[in-house]
């Protein structure tokens, strides 16, 4: 059974100017413990789909469902990673990992333990007591993907997260995330402007069109060298260049219809 699974899901924005249909016809399954990467031309729908599948927005047409319940308000089953990090600047570390256990009233306790053994097994066990500050932006921004984690959700939600990040962060970062979000057996839909981001990451890419959007193709993202490659190691196989190559004339071809 899929995870998520989206039914002729569309979605439409109301002014009191105008309607804008962001979303048409969405048909999508999304299994347990894969990882999914959405491409698109800016403004097409993509973090409107994330909103979506977070329960944040109702569909305008179609369903929605997890583990086969359809969704209906905010779901605990979801986290998510942004581009900014809301870090709260007067909270250590560790006191910013354990914000959302204190606001959905989760014992204390129980969500410090787990944030000092997920900042322990990430490599920022000596930073627990630091403050936001002292962190690097790749640090602060695994520190948020751990806030996400002790929340213990099954699914998380990527909205260009490595954006505000200069290249060389980028690239060592997603390596990480990666390994993490494998690690820790979630399910990751991603949003990213980066194809190589979404090619290096994902087990399929999926490519939007313009607005209103449809789903212009997805991609499985396979290559000789064998299943579950890390971003690095899929950079470095044989057919990624074709694949990037093959991926990029789909997507130039939405992102020049849009403009
Ligand atoms: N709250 C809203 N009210 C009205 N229109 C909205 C609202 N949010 C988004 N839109 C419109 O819906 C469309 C899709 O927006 P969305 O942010 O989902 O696109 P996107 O693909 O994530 O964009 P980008 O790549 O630039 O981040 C856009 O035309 C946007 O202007």
């Amino acid at each position: 059974m899929a995870q998520i699974e989206l039914t002729d899901v569309g979605l439409s924005y109301f002014t009191l100017k105008q309607e804008t249909e962001a979303l048409r016809d969405i048909n999508l399954s999304i299994k347990h413990g894969e990882f999914i990467s959405i491409v698109g031309p800016s403004g097409c729908g993509k973090s409107t789909l994330l909103s979506l599948i977070s329960g944040m927005l109702k569909p305008t047409s179609g369903k929605i469902e997890i583990d086969g319940a359809a969704v209906s308000g905010v779901s605990p089953k979801v986290g998510y990673m942004l581009q900014h990090d809301h870090l709260f600047e007067w909270r250590n570390v560790l006191n910013n990992l354990t914000v959302g256990a204190e606001i959905r009233k989760m014992d204390r306790g129980i969500a410090k333990r787990k944030a000092l053994e997920l900042l322990e097994r990430y490599g920022l066990g000596d930073f627990a007591h630091h403050g936001p500050s002292q962190l690097s932006g790749g640090m602060r921004q695994r520190v948020a993907l751990i806030r996400t984690l002790v929340a213990e959700p099954d699914i998380l939600l990527l909205d260009e997260p490595f954006s505000a990040l200069d290249y060389q962060t980028r690239l060592t970062l997603s390596e990480e995330v990666f390994h993490i979000i494998k690690d820790q057996g979630k399910t990751a839909v991603l949003v990213t402007h980066d194809l190589s981001e979404a090619i290096s990451m994902a087990d399929r890419v999926m490519v939007m069109s313009k607005r209103p959007s449809t789903i212009s193709n997805i991609h499985e993202i396979r290559f000789d060298e064998g299943e579950g490659l890390s971003p690095w190691k899929k950079r470095e196989a044989g057919g990624y260049h074709q694949t990037f190559n093959a991926i990029w004339k789909e997507l130039e071809e939405h992102v020049v219809a849009s403009l």
